[in-house]
């Protein structure tokens, strides 16, 4: 049996919990505090949806204080990886920062670390023993509530390697390329490029790891559209949303993401599906 310290997400039942306690102190540092004794031999899973720098410290405090109780099988589930996106280093003088991030778990010794539909594939790479859960299962859902046959469309190159294996995953469901193009410096995107004519009235499902601001989303709305697409769907797995919803479900039939990243109240045109097991998920 595999204990769970879930500092944030819960994706195990009760029963299996480790009781903590958690604060900060009044000088800004976090502390925590396991309060269920363990014993040394025990397997331990610690579940945390890391959005910050101080969520990440947390989770390095929760191991530390494992480890100094005499655990040693301690494995880590971090759905969002911190930094994921900063997966290269585009102009000198910038940091590797998800290696970082990825060294500094390394080097704790952990069973394995594992990480929910990643940016790409270096994140898993520069981990030491990674385990990748895919966004196969949460897109079946999807479609399923669609219920109509929709095209996948992936939003950009960097999606499409993972955008076929979903495709042939859920028995070959018609993909449809697009691009943009990023600015370096300033990050805006520009220049949506649909690698189709006319898609005929079709619905379509746009499929990528993250929404941030949206604005990729957005923009590759307007050329779908301008491409004679039917409804328009979207499913991120980690939904950040920093420009919140509003502006971007007038684009979209239906919004879907997990609660890998943080927990969002459903609203008209929004459903957050629950990333409840490693290998379950579930339509809350
Ligand atoms: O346009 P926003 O939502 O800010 O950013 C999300 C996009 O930026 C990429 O890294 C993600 O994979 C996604 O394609």
């Amino acid at each position: 049996m595999i204990l769970n310290l879930d500092l944030n997400f819960n994706p195990f039942s009760k029963e299996k919990t480790i009781d903590y306690e958690s604060f900060t102190f009044s000088g800004g540092e976090p502390h925590i505090k396991i309060l269920t004794p363990i014993n040394e031999g025990q397997n331990v899973m610690v579940t945390h949806r890391v959005q910050s720098f101080d969520d990440f410290g947390l989770l390095l405090l929760a191991i530390d204080a494992l480890q100094r109780m005499g655990i040693k099988n301690i494995d880590v589930f971090v759905p969002y990886f911190p930094a994921a996106r900063q997966d290269r280093v585009m102009v000198s003088g910038e940091p590797l920062s998800v290696k970082v991030y990825a060294e500094i778990l390394n080097a704790l010794n952990l069973n394995s670390v594992t990480v929910y539909d990643p940016h790409s594939e270096v994140t898993p790479a520069l981990l030491n023993n990674s385990k990748v859960i895919s966004n196969h299962n949460f897109i079946k859902e999807v479609i399923e509530d669609i219920n109509e046959e929709i095209i996948l469309i992936s939003p950009d190159g960097g999606a499409l390697k993972k955008i076929y294996k979903l495709s042939s995953a859920l028995g070959g469901i018609d993909v449809v390329e697009c691009s943009k193009s990023r600015d370096v410096k300033t990050g805006q995107i520009s220049d949506f490029k649909v690698y189709v004519d006319d898609l005929k009235g079709k619905p379509c499902l746009i499929v990528d790891d993250i929404c941030d601001g949206g604005g990729t989303f957005m923009g590759l709305a307007n050329e779908l559209k301008n491409k004679n697409a039917g409804k328009l769907y979207l499913a991120v797995s980690h939904g950040i949303f920093s420009k919140g919803l509003t502006e971007l479900s007038k684009y979209f039939d239906k919004i879907y993401c997990t609660d890998s990243f943080r927990s969002i109240e459903h609203t008209e045109g929004f459903i957050q599906v629950q990333l409840k097991e490693k290998n379950e998920t579930k339509i809350i």
